[in-house]
C-alpha cells in the first residue's frame, strides 16, 4: 500500500518502486481520504529515533507450535526460546543466537505486529520508506504470519487497519493510498490485480526505481484494500511440496512494503525439475537479501549489491536510506527440520548482528553461588581488620579536622562492612 499525503507542509516525496508510470496519477487530483479527527505526530522526531542503520532494521524470530503431523511423525523440540531475544539449540545449548524479539508458540499475531511492524506502518504514514517482511523454510509460519486466518488475522489486514485508523486520527491531512500486489515469481514480476500484467519491467528514474505499467489502484476502506488482496491471492504461484499442500513459489509484494517471501527451502526436498529450478531462483533473491540487508545494518560497506535480484532491486529506495525494516524470520522448532531451522537463524543473524547478552548466560548453580559467597566473606574480613587498625579507640568523633573526617568515613565504611559480612554469613551457615 502507498500512502501519500498533502499537509501544509512540505508532503513526503514517495520512493515507492510500484509508481505506475502510465498516466502517473497525482496524489492531489484522485479520490483522497478526508481525516476527520485525532493528533498529528512528528515526523522529525521520529526520524531521529531511527537515525542509526542498525535500528532501522528489526530482526525477529517466531517459532509456531509442533504441527500435529511433525508430531505424528515423533519429532521433538529442539529449538527453545531462552527469554525474550535468544533462541537456543536444545541438543547443545552453546548454539545460540540472540535477536531483537523471540516470539514463543503462544505469541499472537496481534503481539508479533504490535512489536515488530506497527513502527513500519506508522513510520510509513508519516513518510518514512517500511518494508516488512516474512522470510523463513516453507510450512514455518510466513503465510500465517503475513495473511492470517479471520480469527486471528495477520500483518497485512492488521496493517490496513492500522493505515486506517492513522488516517482518522491525523487531522489536517489529506491521505491517498494506493495498493498494488506482485509476485516475483522465478525472477519475473507477474502483476496480481491485474492477470494481464506478466513480465513486467523494472525502470529508473529520478526518483528510483519502478515498475512499468503495474496496476495499482486507489483504496477508500480497509474492506476494500482486503479484497484487492483477496483477489491478487488468486493469481499467485502456489505449488504443492513435501511439508506443504498450498506452498508459496513466489515472493509477493503488497506495496507498504508487506513481503510474503516463498519458502527458503534446502534442494533436498524438492521434488522434481521445476521446484528445483523455483528454487534455486527462490534461494538465490533470499541470499541477495540478506546480504543487502546486512551490508546496510553494517553501515560501513561502500557497494550494495541491490541489482544482483529483482526483488532487492525493486526495493532498493525502500531499504536504502532511513527506511525502517522488518525481518520476521519465522521457524519451526520441530527437531526433524532442525537444520532448516538453523540456516533460517543464520540468515536472520547475518541480517543483524545482535549480541547475546552475557547476563542472559549467568546461570550460577548453588555450589558456585556459596564458593562466590565465601570468597566475599574473606575479602570483607580482611578489608574490616585493616579498617579497625586505622580507627582510633575513642568512637565519639569529633570532626574539626580534616582527619576526624577520614577517621569517620572508615568507620562508617567498617560498620557497612560488618553489615555486609553478618549478612552474608547469614545466608551461608
Ligand atoms: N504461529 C503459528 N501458530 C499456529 N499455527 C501456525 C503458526 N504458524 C504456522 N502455523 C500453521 O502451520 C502451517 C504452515 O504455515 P504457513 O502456510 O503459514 O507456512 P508458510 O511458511 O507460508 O509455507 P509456504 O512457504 O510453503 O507457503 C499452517 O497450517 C498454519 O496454520
Amino acid at each position: 500500500m502507498v500512502g501519500e499525503s498533502s499537509t501544509s507542509s512540505k508532503s513526503p516525496r514517495s520512493t515507492s518502486p510500484f509508481r505506475s508510470k502510465k498516466g502517473s496519477p497525482s496524489p492531489f487530483s484522485s479520490p483522497a481520504i478526508k481525516n476527520v479527527a485525532g493528533r498529528s505526530a512528528s515526523p522529525s522526531s521520529e526520524r531521529a529515533e531511527f537515525s542509526k542503520p542498525k535500528e532501522n532494521v528489526t530482526v525477529t524470530v517466531r517459532f509456531r507450535p509442533l504441527s500435529a503431523r511433525e508430531m505424528k511423525q515423533g519429532n521433538e523440540i529442539a529449538w527453545y526460546a531462552d527469554g525474550d531475544c535468544t533462541f537456543r539449540n536444545e541438543v547443545n545449548p552453546n548454539i545460540a543466537y540472540a535477536f531483537d524479539r523471540v516470539f514463543g508458540p503462544a505469541t499472537t499475531t496481534r503481539h508479533v505486529y504490535d512489536i515488530a511492524a506497527h513502527h513500519v506502518v506508522s513510520g510509513a504514514m508519516e513518510g518514512i520508506n517500511g518494508t516488512i517482511f516474512a522470510y523463513g523454510v516453507t510450512s514455518s509460519g510466513k503465510t500465517h504470519t503475513m495473511h492470517g486466518l479471520q480469527k486471528s488475522p495477520g500483518i497485512i489486514p492488521l496493517a490496513v487497519k492500522d493505515v486506517f485508523e492513522i488516517i482518522q486520527e491525523t487531522p489536517g491531512r489529506e491521505f491517498l493510498l494506493r495498493v498494488s500486489y506482485l509476485e516475483i515469481y522465478n525472477e519475473v514480476i507477474n502483476d496480481l490485480l491485474d492477470p494481464a500484467g506478466q513480465s513486467l519491467r523494472i525502470r529508473e528514474d529520478t526518483q528510483g526505481t519502478y515498475i512499468e505499467g503495474i496496476k495499482d489502484e486507489v483504496v477508500l476502506s480497509p474492506a476494500h484494500a482486503l479484497s484487492l488482496i483477496a483477489t491478487g491471492e488468486a493469481h499467485r504461484h502456489v505449488g504443492s511440496n513435501n511439508f506443504n499442500l498450498l506452498s508459496s513459489r513466489s515472493h509477493t509484494i503488497f506495496t507498504l512494503h508487506l513481503i510474503d517471501l516463498a519458502g527458503s527451502e534446502s534442494s533436498k526436498i524438492e521434488t522434481n525439475g521445476l521446484r528445483r529450478k523455483e528454487g534455486s531462483y527462490i534461494n538465490k533473491s533470499l541470499l541477495t537479501l540478506g546480504t543487502v540487508i546486512s551490508k546496510l545494518t553494517d553501515g560501513k560497506a561502500s557497494h550494495i549489491p541491490y541489482r544482483d535480484s529483482k526483488l532487492t532491486r525493486l526495493l532498493q529506495s525502500s531499504l536504502s536510506g532511513h527506511g525502517r525494516i522488518s525481518l520476521i524470520c519465522t521457524v519451526t522448532p520441530a527437531s526433524g527440520h532442525s537444520e532448516e531451522t538453523h540456516n533460517t537463524l543464520k540468515f536472520a543473524h547475518r541480517s543483524k548482528h545482535v549480541e547475546i547478552k552475557a547476563s542472559q548466560n549467568k546461570i550460577l548453580d548453588e555450589k558456585s553461588l556459596i564458593k562466590k559467597y565465601q570468597k566475599e566473606i574473606l575479602s570483607l574480613k580482611q578489608e574490616l581488620q585493616t579498617l579497625k587498625h586505622g580507627i582510633p579507640e575513642d568512637t565519639c568523633v569529633n570532626v574539626s579536622t580534616p582527619e576526624d573526617l577520614v577517621s569517620l568515613k572508615l568507620q562508617v565504611h567498617a560498620t557497612g562492612l560488618m553489615c555486609m559480612f553478618s549478612s552474608l554469613t547469614r545466608i551461608l551457615y
